[in-house]
């Protein structure tokens, strides 16, 4: 089937999905989730090649571990749906009743946006995740994954598709392109005709190149330089125990730190600290100062600029939080940035004055995440500064409409 041909079904499957109740898609989501459960095995199977494939093209262990499923994965794509189900649906719901002098009562509504595209990395959750998020909130989805998880998001995007068929909505509510060659992804960001958004999920250079091909409007995800700052008054202990879960619980995803600044005042203590908690698993790099502290490799001007998405973490000693603030705006994305404090005053500056679509006060960056938040799941996380900005969960994927009931009224 040609990629038209695909969005075509998804138009037509997206008329009937954006008024369906509440009940019928809870229903088609449980479907699918016990469909998944049952597909298991072969979803499983499935994912063991890309494995495979990936390993012998020598890809990073940490995104070989964001390509991996597992049983336990599969129980928490299948707890997202179930978390998604009970979430309140999005749609049809008004904040905003408003009657003019003239009579008109207008109301602002919500409505879903339609048919979504989603170009996304090589994690095969985010398939389920983005479907999922996509039927509860009315809206058609067309998947675009990595080439290197091919075979996962095939057999899941099956098992979907088998879940749908016994539940009362349509399997074309989602479309998966399974020819891997980039151009078919070049094709899409021009069908205004089919596709009402595009969310490209991953790196710089897919966004770039989306920027610059898109005539379909786009929500632009983004890559994630996270940095944590230990103020003069951070709790030490709290703090070495944020850092090693920011850096190390899962190096290869766009929430985990890179780089950890330090006010001057406690970096004599704190560094050794940290040091003896990371160096059998973490590559430090430091500035010059953090060198005299601790024996670590130098931090060159480019490291200030990465994202490692690895066992690596730069450092570098700073004058205050001022200092620090300075820093983060050169260097960082404006994705998800951490001061470590007990100091109300400046926690308070931090969280006014940086930038960034989330900021922590004393917790790790990693939990920048739809469903740590509680959204069940997320479709990206936007580094935008339109209406969707951090996790995207089911209130960003609706649109509004604005009704307006009348008794006769004519403008003069
Ligand atoms: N903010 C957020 O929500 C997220 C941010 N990220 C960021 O993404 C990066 C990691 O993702 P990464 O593994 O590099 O994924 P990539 O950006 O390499 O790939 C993502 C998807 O885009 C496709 N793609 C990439 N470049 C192009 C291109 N030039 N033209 C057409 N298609 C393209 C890939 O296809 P193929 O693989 O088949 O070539 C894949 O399907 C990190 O920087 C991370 O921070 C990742 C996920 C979420
Ligand atoms: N929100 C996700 C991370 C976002 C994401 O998918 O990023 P990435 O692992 O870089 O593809 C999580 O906390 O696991």
């Amino acid at each position: 089937m040609t990629l038209v041909d695909k969005c075509k079904k998804l138009c037509k499957a997206s008329e009937i999905l954006a008024t369906m109740d509440t009940k019928l898609k809870n229903e088609a989501l449980y479907q699918v989730g016990l469909s998944l459960k049952e597909y298991k095995a072969f979803i499983l199977e499935e994912n063991k090649k890309d494995v495979e494939k990936a390993k012998k093209d020598n890809m990073k262990e940490s995104l070989i571990d964001r390509l991996c499923l597992s049983e336990e994965r599969i129980d928490d794509m299948i707890e997202g749906i179930h978390n998604i189900i009970e979430l309140k649906d999005p749609v049809w719901k008004s904040n905003e009743l408003w009657t003019l002098e003239n009579g008109l009562t207008l109301s602002k509504m919500t409505v879903p946006l339609g048919v979504i595209g989603i170009i996304y990395e090589s994690r095969p959750n985010v398939t389920v995740d983005a479907f999922s998020l996509a039927l509860k909130s009315g809206n058609c989805i067309l998947l675009r994954g990595s080439s290197s998880s091919i075979n996962s998001n095939n057999a899941l995007v099956y098992a979907i598709k088998e879940g749908l068929k016994k539940s009362p909505v349509s399997e074309n509510v989602i479309e998966f392109i399974d020819d891997i060659d980039r151009s078919v992804v070049k094709e899409m960001l021009t069908l205004n005709e089919y596709i009402d958004v595009i969310i490209p999920r991953g790196g710089k250079d897919l966004i770039q190149f989306v920027v610059k091909n898109a005539t379909v409007p786009t929500i632009e995800t983004g890559v994630g330089n996270c940095h944590i700052f230990v103020d003069e008054t951070a709790d030490i202990k709290k703090s070495i125990d944020i850092i090693e879960n920011a850096k190390v619980q899962r190096p290869g995803v766009c929430n985990a730190c890179e780089t950890v600044l330090v006010h001057k005042k406690i970096a004599n203590l704190f560094l050794p600290k940290l040091y003896d908690r990371l160096i059998e698993r973490v590559e430090i790099r430091g500035c010059q100062e953090t060198k005299k502290i601790i024996p670590v490799n130098s931090a060159i001007e480019e490291d200030w600029y990465k994202e490692y998405l690895d066992y690596i973490l730069a450092v570098k000693v700073v004058e205050n939080v001022d200092d620090a603030i300075f820093h983060i705006r050169k260097y960082g994305t404006k994705h998800s940035e951490a001061i470590l404090t007990e100091s109300l005053t400046n926690a308070n500056k931090f969280l006014r004055q940086v930038d960034a679509a989330a900021v922590y006060v004393n917790a790790s960056t990693r939990f920048t995440d739809g469903g740590q938040f509680g959204f069940g799941a997320e479709m990206g996380i936007s580094t935008q500064k339109i209406h969707a900005r951090g996790p995207m969960g089911l209130n960003e994927l609706v649109t509004v409409k604005y009704t307006i009931i009348g008794n006769g009224q004519i403008r003069e």
